[in-house]
């Protein structure tokens, strides 16, 4: 049981989990609100495959105790920001991106993460990438990454940041929270996670997106969440 005494770490994806994408994944005001709050005697943390420049439009103003972006490759606490990638990434993220353009794969940069979306790449595709770098699917994208860079690498480094010890409560939807899944003390899943996600949760939300964090807060504000770790 997750008592108010101790202080906990929400760790949540942004898109289809704290946004919404009927509303075009602005994030909504109350929802902006609630996690404010939670995070005066929390730790609120927000783990997404989004840049932050985008991230700086849909969730203008929104104050959590940090960001972990470009799937774990970045990582913001109190403004500063701290690379969560080897140096030599950047030299062979060209190779990368010559080896995409020679096989006609579009693709976006990031700070440090390569896009590439809407676009399923085949098996071939897939396996002389998998050479280079670390391919993760997001519904119908894929991002490329250093070995071993993901939503559960930021995470670890975040909690190195923040000297954070305590009960760490992972919420999300899609395939690339699985890895979060994996270092994170209870699971969540809200209502819209597909399938892979809630058959691992802890706990499945009775609500959707933001609605799902808020119930979620609730729960552990009112010492109701439960797990075998908690
Ligand atoms: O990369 C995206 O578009 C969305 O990322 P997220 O689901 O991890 O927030």
């Amino acid at each position: 049981m997750v008592t108010s005494l101790n202080k906990v770490l929400v760790v949540s994806d942004y898109d289809r989990t704290l946004a919404h994408e009927k509303d075009g994944f602005f994030l909504d005001d109350r929802v902006k609100e609630r996690v404010e709050n939670f995070a005066k005697n929390n730790f609120f943390a927000v783990v997404s495959g989004r840049e932050k420049r985008l991230i700086d439009v849909f969730a203008r103003g929104f104050t959590p105790t940090a960001w972990v972006l470009e799937n774990g490759a970045l990582i913001f606490v109190k403004g500063e920001e701290k690379v969560n990638a080897p140096e030599c990434w950047f030299h062979e993220r060209e190779k990368i991106s010559s080896t995409l353009k020679e096989m006609n794969i579009p693709y976006s940069l990031g700070k440090v993460i390569i896009y590439i979306n809407n676009r399923k790449l085949s098996h071939e595709e897939i396996s002389s990438l998998n050479e280079l770098c670390d391919v993760e699917y997001n519904r119908g994208d894929a991002m490329l990454l250093p070995k071993g860079v993901n939503k559960a690498s930021g995470i670890l480094k975040l909690k190195e940041i923040l000297k954070f010890g305590g009960l760490t409560v992972g919420v999300g939807d899609g395939e690339n929270d699985l890895k979060m899944m994996e270092v994170v003390d209870v699971k969540v899943a809200v209502k819209n996670a597909v399938p892979c996600i809630k058959e691992i949760a802890d706990v499945v939300l009775t609500h959707e997106d933001g609605e799902g964090i808020m119930e979620l807060l609730d729960m552990i504000e009112k010492g109701e969440l439960k797990s075998s770790e908690a």
